[in-house]
């Protein structure tokens, strides 16, 4: 009795060896086959159960969704794919990137709160051949887990899966920059390479707007936990040429969300806007750029003074009152703000403008827009990072001289004009910064005709665009804002 007790213990001794050495997948194997020769043996009720996830479904053989999707899903578990030594790979047509994977039968285990579920692949050769439908194998997906965690792992572990799949094909989606164009939205792919740390910004401007939206983002519970709508509002605002629409780009960039570019003076109406609002998707960056100038969104009392002069003629010209002016600004309020701006979520709300003053005081009311930001002339630390940038200079003897003259300059260089600057005298950093010095001392010798265009005239009728990282304005037709 004694020499069989200790035969056991030494079989139980050699068994936790082998379970140290043995390579994960062949443990699973031994793992499985124990359990049902115990099954067999002592007739106990598995405690396990399986999910079914076929490729196709159906008489018809539609396909499942959720096949691709736990694919996607288990090819980004790489700490459990990696401990495994037999993988599958292969390289995605879109992107060029590796995926791996386990072949087929070996059991891939993952933890979701707590628990633990495995997953199998299996295929085998559809029976009568292909049958017309594409694959002649029929692939599907097990999920093992244990019958007493049923009401976690169904729905919630599965809504998990769809919900990191989701995220990481909108990751590896070429994002989108859509235009509207009277009513409707037209997109092209959006590959802008500003991002924070390529912008030139005040001493921690870049961090704090960073921490913002990775708030934002991470804050789907925050915002439904206390009945607001899951969105975020930035002004920008400052002279032209100072980094506003890169920062726009660098938004999107940072939080991965398309960019829809609206155009109001293309919106005819308040229902056509509400209407462009309500195709958005969700993850959006909504873009109106110089409100101030797009429609007469000006401060209403003013307007009101207007509209009380010009009512008269305006009204014998049209036919329309200035009552029933179309576009309005509690149209674009309701847009960014009332019950419309509630119908998606995950977006984010820009509007620029080189004049915050001229905008009327419901757009800037607290609470409107969540933060204010000022984008100004070049400081020494903005034109520090474009000198990094641009020149790759950390570090030059004028540059103690440079700071006096940018802190004190009486003609205040644009981070446009400052990169311009840098970009022109790429091989020659020292005629560069003598080039800065000489305008900080100095006016420009030509006026920048652009500021002037912007400060007179309607910007509704120039056209804007862009050339080597310029922005140039040219006149479709000068009209004066008052027709001047
Ligand atoms: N803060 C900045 N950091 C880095 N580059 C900048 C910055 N500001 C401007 N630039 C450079 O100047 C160019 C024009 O800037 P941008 O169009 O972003 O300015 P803006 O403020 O939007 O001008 P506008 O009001 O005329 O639209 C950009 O392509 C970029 O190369």
């Amino acid at each position: 009795m004694e020499s069989l007790f200790s035969k056991l213990c030494s079989y139980m001794g050699a068994f936790a060896l082998l379970q140290t050495f043995l390579p994960p997948p062949l443990r699973q194997y031994l793992d499985r086959g124990l359990e049902l020769l115990w099954e067999k043996l002592f007739q106990t009720a598995d405690p396990y159960m399986e999910l079914q996830v076929e490729e196709k479904m159906g008489g018809n053989h539609n396909v499942n969704v959720f096949y691709r999707q736990v694919g996607i899903y288990l090819g980004s578990l790489r700490s459990s794919i990696d401990s495994h030594t037999h993988l599958k790979v292969c390289r995605s047509l879109e992107n060029g990137s590796l995926a791996f994977s386990l072949p087929d039968n070996e059991a891939l285990e993952d933890s979701f709160k707590g628990l633990h579920v495995w997953w199998t692949h299996t295929s085998r050769e559809r029976e009568g051949g292909n049958n017309g439908y594409g694959s002649r194998d029929e692939r599907g997906f097990t999920l093992r887990f244990m019958k007493a965690e049923r009401s976690i792992i169904m729905p919630a572990y599965l809504d998990h899966v769809s919900m990191v799949c989701a995220e990481i094909e909108h990751r590896n989606t070429e994002r989108l920059l859509y235009t509207n164009n009277y009513g409707s939205w037209e997109q092209t792919p959006f590959k802008h390479p500003s991002t924070f740390d390529t912008l030139a910004l005040d001493d921690g401007l870049a961090d704090r707007m960073k921490a913002d939206l990775d708030v934002f983002c991470k804050g789907e519970s925050f915002y439904h936990k206390n009945g607001r709508a899951w969105k975020r509002g930035y002004l920008l605002y400052g002279p032209p040429g100072t980094g506003k629409s890169s920062m726009i780009a660098a938004i999107a960039n940072h939080v991965e969300y398309d960019i829809y570019d609206l155009e109001l003076t293309k919106v005819s109406d308040n229902a056509e806007l509400k209407s462009l609002l309500i195709q958005t998707t969700r993850k959006a960056v909504i873009v109106i750029e110089d409100i101030d100038c797009s429609v007469e969104l000006s401060n209403r009392t003013a307007a009101k003074d207007m509209d009380s002069m010009s009512s008269e003629s305006h009204e014998s010209s049209t036919g329309v009152s200035n009552e029933g002016r179309k576009l309005t600004l509690s149209g674009l309020l309701n847009f960014t703000d009332g019950l419309w701006s509630c119908c998606g979520e995950e977006r984010i709300f820009i509007f620029t403008t080189n004049h915050k003053d001229r905008l009327d005081s419901a757009l800037l009311r607290p609470g409107r827009m969540d933060m204010h930001i000022l984008l100004s002339y070049c400081s020494f630390p903005a034109f520090k990072k474009l000198a990094s940038n641009y020149l790759g200079i950390q570090d030059h003897p004028m540059y103690t001289e440079l700071e006096d003259a940018l802190t004190r300059a009486p003609h205040r260089i644009t981070p446009a004009a400052m990169a311009e600057m840098l970009i022109s005298n790429q091989s020659d950093p020292d005629a560069a910064f003598r080039l800065v010095m000489a305008s900080c001392a100095s006016p420009p010798a030509v006026a920048n005709p652009l500021e002037v265009l912007s400060v007179n005239a309607n910007k509704r009728s120039i056209k804007k665009g862009r050339f080597r990282g310029r922005t140039f304005f040219f006149l479709a037709a000068i009209r004066g804002k008052h027709g001047d």
